[in-house]
């Protein structure tokens, strides 16, 4: 059964429950354009990421999602509030690597072979020594022993992501932000690759923060849904999602999955 506690006025703290924060973010505001001329995409924002845990974020076209990732991954100017990552500004946690970005698109270097491109980030910038040192273990991680010298022309758009996994991985970063990495593949693929994914957070105890279209999605995933809502984008619910891991695709038809997907597709029409 899904335990949703909904947001108390004025802005809530919500808190994952395990102990260490991977991310905090406090009263955060971001705007965009010049004085005179703002457009505010985030207000007063809070929220907190346990160490290790999955977060998935929902909410309407334009409310702020990948913007809330952009400023964990401080690649957005933080207006009023803040954010810090293991206790730290985004920009220190970004020089020592603490996260690493997946994208729609998997925006590999089509001159390189798969396992050139999963060991990119070994070559350039600064790494430490809890590096893989042997990126065919990654590889193997993510279901690709076998096609390591591969280009990727060669390899199908589930295949290609499956890389892009792996290269975010290889320099062992403690939180994976994701943003609708599979939202370009077919379903069948898209279903294999939640499955996956849930497989390699498992072995790999990364925390995920991860956004989506999909409400199913970001249900099967994660242990906690983020819900914003737009104009402008905060938070709408943070919601402990009461389903058992290992998840198996066929728990999508079960009814408490069921009722905690009717419970946010409800939510997702107020927010809108
Ligand atoms: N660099 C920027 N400059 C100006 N406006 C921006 C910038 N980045 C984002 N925005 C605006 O901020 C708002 C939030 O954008 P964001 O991409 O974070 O939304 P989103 O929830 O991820 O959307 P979608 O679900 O469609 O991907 C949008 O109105 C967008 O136009």
């Amino acid at each position: 059964m899904m335990s949703a506690a909904t947001i108390q006025q004025p802005q809530p703290r919500p808190v994952a429950e395990t102990a260490r924060l991977a991310v905090s973010i406090r009263d955060l505001d971001i705007r965009f354009g010049d004085k005179g001329n703002e457009f505010t995409a985030l207000s007063n924002v809070s929220v907190d990421i346990a160490e290790g845990s999955f977060v998935t974020m929902l909410g309407p076209s334009g409310c702020g999602k990948s913007t809330l990732l952009r400023c964990i991954a401080d690649l957005v100017h933080i207006s009023d509030g803040s954010v810090s990552v293991f206790g730290r500004p985004p920009r220190q946690a970004r020089e020592g690597r603490d996260f690493a970005f997946v994208f729609q698109e998997a925006t590999l270097l089509p001159w390189r072979s798969v396992i050139d491109n999963v060991r990119l980030p070994l070559e350039v910038g600064r790494h430490d020594k809890s590096a893989y040192a042997d990126p065919m273990e990654l590889l193997a991680l993510v279901g690709l022993k076998g096609r390591e010298n591969a280009l990727p022309h060669e390899l199908s758009g589930g295949m290609r992501q499956r890389v892009a996994i792996a290269r975010a991985l290889v320099t062992k970063p403690r939180i994976l932000l994701m943003d609708e990495p599979f939202g370009a593949l077919d379903e069948i693929t898209r279903d294999k690759l939640n499955e996956e994914l849930l497989r390699i957070w498992r072995e790999t105890g990364t925390t995920i923060v991860f956004v989506t279209h999909s409400i199913p999605e970001a249900v099967f995933l994660g242990q906690h849904v983020l819900m914003l809502q737009a104009h402008p984008g905060r938070v709408k619910e943070f919601m402990k999602v009461d389903l058992p891991y290992p998840r198996a695709l066929a728990m999508r038809d079960t009814v408490d999955f069921i009722k905690v997907t009717a419970h946010l597709r409800a939510l997702l029409e107020e927010c809108i």
